[in-house]
């Protein structure tokens, strides 16, 4: 017997039992519609006098992903889900929830008011509804606590990780894991305990076992998630949630649970965490200029590997190719750096394993000295020392080596990869891969191509990408890519708030409050000074330090900042000399500590070149670093470079520590007001006429006259801006 008509399949299996099934590919997601047919399937099933008991389960081996995330910001319909699921709970017959793929969010929420949980070897489940600025509100929180205790339950929830079903069983989530079909394991089981009391089946009624250090406790998770959500209210919010869980009885907990969503559920933060949500996903259907795109362009088939240099990056690179699974040449050819790689990869990949209880992958791996050793590879990442010269020279040897058809990437954060691959015979095999340090455990991978790289090749880079477990962004190819050209504003404007009176206490304060985990000197510090300095040398901007006053801080036509040069003639460096824009107690240290030397010097340098410090505020230390490096974000989509502010706000939050509440540069421009950053910028152009970058960009005036319209019509007006130029 069976009933397709609704959004929940209703089938009656092995005679007695009641199959629930959600349909709603791809995730099953409980949008109206799901909600509507599981609540009418559930009271046909309890109504049933044939019936003995009920399981739920998800289409096409996936339980529920939780809540349509679509839905909201829209006017909800439907059933709600906490009555659906205390329906459920309250059942006379036993429901069996039988958990393959995974249960998340709503989904788990759902598999909680069941009086049993089966689940897939497999599957994984999880609260992630924090990371989308909301918390579990459909009782989410109240029963996890009282299932599973007040600990475990704020780990999961204030985190949002997904755990293993061997994890949830462990955890005390499931009742039993199993590795055959859940659906038929769950239907056995149900029959086997129908006609029982579900009494002691309804978590709803537990008591909420209490820890001894319960306010240590509460105190010390509220501490922790306020010092690394950096403003985020929803965590905040959860640990909130889970303390009512454990202090007050299950009805006015769930009070306390929708009253905390209430607020959270309508604010800016979660807008800007579902943006960010929805816009990861959207820049894997990615884009080039010339109309190729990700559904129509093949990848080419990857079993062989290549890693050229065994520097910081070529190490974990190494790493990422390794733990895919994939056999891995790394070539270095010098001896000792070899050796100090192998040993440091070894290490890497152990630690990673044994975090995730698996094997290393170590025999993956290939050493050789010699650049024939890639003669039979599929790909090779080049990750030597960033310059052109060697850079072509190594392409060079590639090419005469690789057997044809080879894709050759190069790991560059600025360089002109299309000046490199016009080098090449084979041009349209040549992209960028741009890592992030530390390159094994950053998200982050922006795919560079070139006017000459072929879809099929951008094509094979992304898929190599997501199978890393990166988040991969296909960019064009200009100075920077799209990250870096856009720091670049940034760091100028706090150089010049230096100048004019700021410290960089007063400038790290201001964007760490923003959200950022580490301001800009702080995180100058970590990455090195000498690396800016190196590439502003190149640029013939570093002049010897003998003038004084305005003229002395013009290069190029432009405002110049000399501070950082001056900084590494006297070598320091950041946290690896131990002195940059802070001091450290020891060369390698992390705690940046107030330098008065560097104060000192600052008044120095002042009074030497006239400049009459001014007090400074966050608002402006703000508007100027985060307005400018938006603006050039602005350019880079007019200019082709991204193809929607998706691409841009992804690359900001998971390579640059843009916090995710704010959902990315572009995204936080369109909550500010397009209006109002146009109005701040000619306010700071007309102060600072000498800086180019403050001049606002065409696409912003032109997105202003159009009305601002929201952030995921922007396409259309730079389509247009694009065909008219
Ligand atoms: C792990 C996944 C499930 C699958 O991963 P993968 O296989 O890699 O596939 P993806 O590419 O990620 O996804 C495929 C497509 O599916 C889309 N998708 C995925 N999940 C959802 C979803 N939950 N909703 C909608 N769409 C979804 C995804 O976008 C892809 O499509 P496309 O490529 O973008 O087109 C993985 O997808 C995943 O992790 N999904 C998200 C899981 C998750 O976070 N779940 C939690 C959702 S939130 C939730 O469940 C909340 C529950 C409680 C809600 C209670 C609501 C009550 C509202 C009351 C508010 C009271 C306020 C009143 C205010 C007032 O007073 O007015």
């Amino acid at each position: 017997m069976c009933d397709k008509g609704s959004m929940a399949q209703y089938t009656r299996v092995s005679g007695f039992v009641g199959l629930i099934t959600l349909q709603n590919p791809p995730v099953n997601a409980l949008s109206a519609a799901v909600r509507q047919g599981i609540v009418d399937m559930v009271e046909r099933a309890l109504s049933d006098p044939i019936v003995k008991s009920v399981v739920i389960c998800g289409q096409n081996g996936n339980f529920c992903g939780g809540a349509d995330i679509k839905e909201f910001g829209t006017n909800m319909s439907g059933p709600p889900l906490v009555p659906m699921i205390d329906a459920i709970e309250a059942a006379n017959k036993p429901v069996v929830a039988a958990i393959e793929g995974s249960a998340l969010g709503g989904g788990l929420e759902l598999a909680l008011g069941c009086h049993y949980r089966i689940a897939h070897s497999k599957a994984r489940l999880g609260l992630p509804e924090v990371t989308l600025g909301l918390l579990p509100a459909a009782g989410g929180t109240q029963r996890l606590s009282r299932l599973i205790g007040v600990p475990a339950a704020l780990n999961l929830i204030t985190t949002g990780i997904h755990v293993t079903a061997a994890q949830a069983l462990q955890l005390g989530i499931v009742d039993q894991v199993t590795d055959h079909n859940a659906v038929e394991v769950a239907v056995t089981f149900s029959l086997s305990v129908a006609g029982q009391s579900m009494d002691a089946r309804r978590i709803s009624t537990y008591p909420c076992p209490l820890p001894s250090d319960f306010d240590a406790l509460f105190e010390g998770v509220m501490q922790k998630v306020r010092q690394s959500a950096r403003g985020a209210i929803a965590p905040v919010a959860c640990v909130q949630a889970v303390r009512a869980a454990a202090t007050l009885p299950y009805t006015k907990g769930m009070e306390r649970e929708q009253e905390l969503m209430a607020t959270l559920f309508t604010s800016g933060q979660a807008r800007a965490q579902q943006y960010c949500f929805f816009a990861q996903r959207a820049v894997g259907r990615w884009r080039m200029p010339s109309g190729a795109r990700w559904e129509t362009s093949k990848p080419m088939p990857v079993h062989k590997a290549a890693v050229i240099g065994l520097g910081t990056m070529g190490r974990g690179i190494t790493v990422a190719l390794a733990q895919t699974g994939l056999s891995v040449v790394a070539v270095e050819t010098q001896e000792k750096q070899l050796m100090e790689a192998k040993q440091a990869v070894s290490g890497m990949l152990e630690r990673g394993a044994k975090r995730h209880g698996v094997a290393p992958m170590l025999d993956r791996i290939s050493y050789s000295q010699n650049i024939q050793a890639v003669a039979e590879v599929d790909l090779v990442i080049e990750a030597v020392f960033e310059d052109m010269a060697l850079k072509t020279e190594v392409f060079q040897q590639l090419s005469a080596v690789c057997k044809p058809g080879t894709l050759l990437c190069t790991n560059t954060s600025a360089l002109d990869v299309d000046k490199l691959a016009s080098e090449m015979p084979n041009p349209e095999l040549v992209v960028g891969m741009h890592f992030f340090a530390p390159a094994h455990v950053m998200k982050l991978l922006e795919v560079v191509y070139g006017p000459r790289s072929s879809p099929q090749a951008v094509a094979t880079a992304m898929q190599l990408g997501k199978k890393m477990g990166k988040v991969s962004v296909a960019v064009g190819n200009c100075r920077g890519f799209v990250g870096n050209r856009m720091l670049m504003p940034y760091l100028q404007q706090a150089f010049f708030l230096l100048e004019e009176g700021a410290t960089p206490e007063l400038v790290d304060r201001a964007l760490e409050e923003f959200g950022f985990p580490m301001g800009v000197f702080r995180m100058s510090d970590l990455s090195g000074l000498d690396i800016g300095w190196r590439v502003r040398k190149r640029d013939e901007l570093v002049e010897p330090d003998m003038a004084s006053g305005q003229s002395a801080r013009i290069r190029q036509g432009s405002r110049y900042s000399p501070l950082g040069d001056l900084l590494c003639e006297q070598g320091r460096f950041g946290q690896k000399t131990g002195q940059g824009w802070y001091r450290y107690d020891k060369p390698g240290s992390r705690v940046a500590r107030s330098d008065p030397w560097l104060h000192s010097f600052l008044v120095e340098y002042r009074a030497r070149h006239g400049l009459v410090p001014r007090s400074i505020d966050h608002q402006e230390v703000l508007e100027r670093c985060l307005y400018a490096l938006i603006n050039e974000g602005f350019r880079i989509l007019e200019d082709g470079i991204a193809a929607g502010p998706e691409d841009i706000d992804v690359i900001y939050v998971f390579g640059y520590g843009w916090p995710r509440h704010r959902g990315g540069p572009m995204f936080y421009a369109s909550m500010v007001g397009l209006a109002k950053i146009l109005e701040r910028l000619e306010h700071y152009q007309q102060a600072h006429p000498d800086v180019p970058y403050l001049q606002p960009s065409s696409l912003l005036r032109r997105l202003v006259a159009s009305d601002s319209p929201p952030i995921h019509r922007w396409r259309e007006v730079i389509k247009k801006y694009q065909s008219q130029l």
